[in-house]
């Protein structure tokens, strides 16, 4: 059985234009799937539709199943307890993510408490523990600090670590490294695909960048204007796109590939 099944999807703004038309997707347990497309067509909405937090005025039509659990049309007081549980979002930009006037232990503290049940020293032990886990040196210091007051990585590490102290099934990751340096995202990359492996999560990874989508998913979705254009392996898609704006997408990512190994030494 999918972990998430969605079939024909759509999102509508209030004014009635269709931002998302239609897709369908399905990803299994312990799967990677890409969403993959440019800026504005329709990666975030389709995330937000999934877990049933699309903007006000918004709305979806269609089928989204979450672990067993369908959720659109589905009132938010019930999706409550499918939140966190069966999915967690990371979003791109954590500082607008995450809670300014909360310093990081006790954002962290809070889903600890509420999904393992944790309180006190053993509470405090977790924390602590969950901001090793993603490599944060000096946990202490973090833990103390506001989100303000620590860098653009370390807060995206933050983040991860707020997703993973849900324990979800299914982690959504959009644009998880795209505001980030480039060598602070490789690292931040390379941590999210090691705790994706190492807990045997199901990873749903969006982003423009195909290079980025091919290191780290199996399969992807192509998104265009709202539209799924294209989908399958990526290796499959990587060496033969069929869709125009896939293929423009492979051949620019090929460019810069070759452009590299031109100026390589
Ligand atoms: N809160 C909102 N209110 C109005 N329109 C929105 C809102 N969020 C997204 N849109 C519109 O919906 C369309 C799809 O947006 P979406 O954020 O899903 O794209 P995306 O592929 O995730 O792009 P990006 O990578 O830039 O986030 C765009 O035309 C966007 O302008």
């Amino acid at each position: 059985m999918s972990l998430l099944d969605v079939k024909d999807l759509s999102v509508r703004q209030a004014d009635g234009r269709e931002l998302v038309k239609g897709i369908s997707f399905t990803i299994g347990p312990g799967e990677r799937l890409g969403l993959i497309g440019e800026s504005g067509s329709g990666k975030s909405l389709t995330a937000l539709a999934v877990m049933g937090l699309l903007p006000a005025g918004m709305t979806a039509s269609g089928s989204a199943v979450l672990d067993g659990t369908e959720i659109i049309g589905t009132q938010d007081r019930r999706l409550d307890a499918v939140r966190g549980r069966a999915a967690t979002v990371v979003f791109q930009e954590p500082l607008t993510a995450l809670d300014p006037l909360t310093r990081v232990g006790r954002l962290l503290a809070e889903p600890l408490r509420r999904r393992r049940g944790l309180r006190g020293v053993a509470l405090r032990a977790a924390v602590l523990q969950s901001l090793r886990e993603v490599r944060l040196g000096d946990p202490e210091r973090v833990a103390r600090a506001y989100p303000h007051e620590i860098s653009g990585g370390q807060r995206q590490r933050v983040a991860i670590a707020m997703a993973l102290a849900c324990d979800p099934k299914l982690l959504i990751a959009d644009e998880p490294t795209t505001a980030l340096d480039v060598t602070v995202q490789a690292e931040v990359l390379a941590l999210l695909d090691g705790l994706v492996a190492d807990k045997g999560m199901t990873l749903m990874f969006i982003s423009h960048d195909l290079a980025v989508v091919a290191g780290v998913t199996d399969r992807i979705v192509v998104l265009k204007d709202g539209a799924a254009v294209e989908s399958g392996r990526v290796r499959d898609i990587v060496h033969e796109p069929r869709h125009a704006y896939t293929r423009s997408l492979v051949e620019s990512a090929w460019a810069l590939e070759a452009e590299l190994d031109r100026m390589a030494p």
